[in-house]
């Protein structure tokens, strides 16, 4: 009944992991980045850092996260900086069961590299200091990351992941 996050870096897997996850548990999936997405009338997350700015998606971020209700049969895809603002890891923990997907900051790189999606604006592909980016936004980030209440690795497979999980949802 629990509702299930998925928190961790940007290309961890959170999205990816999370639609299998769903699907082998017989959950909803959601992804807080569509559910901002949506609340701006179809605005890109490029868009509102564009024009508004990060501490008005963080807003918009922190206002999604607690439209979620408890024990909805949710697995739910967070955006990578959520659980660093407002209370909003602290609120995860009161509506869900939490997992950190924890990847190492090369192997980041290297995936948002092969994929070359150019939708994050934190994370610029073209960047060269990309990597020292994804170092030091892992090094800021992994305390928040590491009060979820299970850290599993980014390559576990869904099988082994929903079974690690039972006994807790
Ligand atoms: N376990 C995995 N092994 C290899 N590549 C993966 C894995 N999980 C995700 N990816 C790839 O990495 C990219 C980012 O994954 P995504 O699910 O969008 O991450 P997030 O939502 O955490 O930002 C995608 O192109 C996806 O195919
Ligand atoms: O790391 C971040 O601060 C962000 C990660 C993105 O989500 P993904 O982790 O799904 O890429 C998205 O919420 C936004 O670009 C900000
Ligand atoms: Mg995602």
């Amino acid at each position: 009944m629990k509702n299930i996050f998925l928190v961790g870096m940007p290309s961890s897997g959170k999205s990816t992991l999370g639609k299998r996850l769903a699907r082998q548990l017989g959950y909803r999936f959601v992804d807080t980045d569509k559910l901002i997405v949506q609340q701006e009338g179809g605005r890109s997350i490029n868009d509102i850092f564009r024009t508004d700015g990060e501490a008005y998606f963080r807003a918009v971020e922190a206002q999604v996260l607690h439209t979620i209700q408890p024990d909805s049969r949710l697995v739910v895809a967070t955006g990578g900086g959520m659980p660093c603002f407002h209370d909003n890891m602290a609120h995860i923990k009161t509506v869900g069961f939490s997992i950190f997907l924890d990847v190492s900051p090369e192997k980041l790189l290297e995936r948002m590299q092969r994929h070359g999606q150019n939708d994050r604006p934190l994370f610029n592909q073209q960047d060269p200091t990309l990597l020292e980016n994804l170092r030091q936004k892992y090094t800021d980030r992994r305390n928040f990351y590491l009060q979820a209440d299970l850290t599993v690795s980014g390559e576990t497979a869904v099988e082994e992941l929903s079974k690690q999980i039972e006994p807790y949802i």
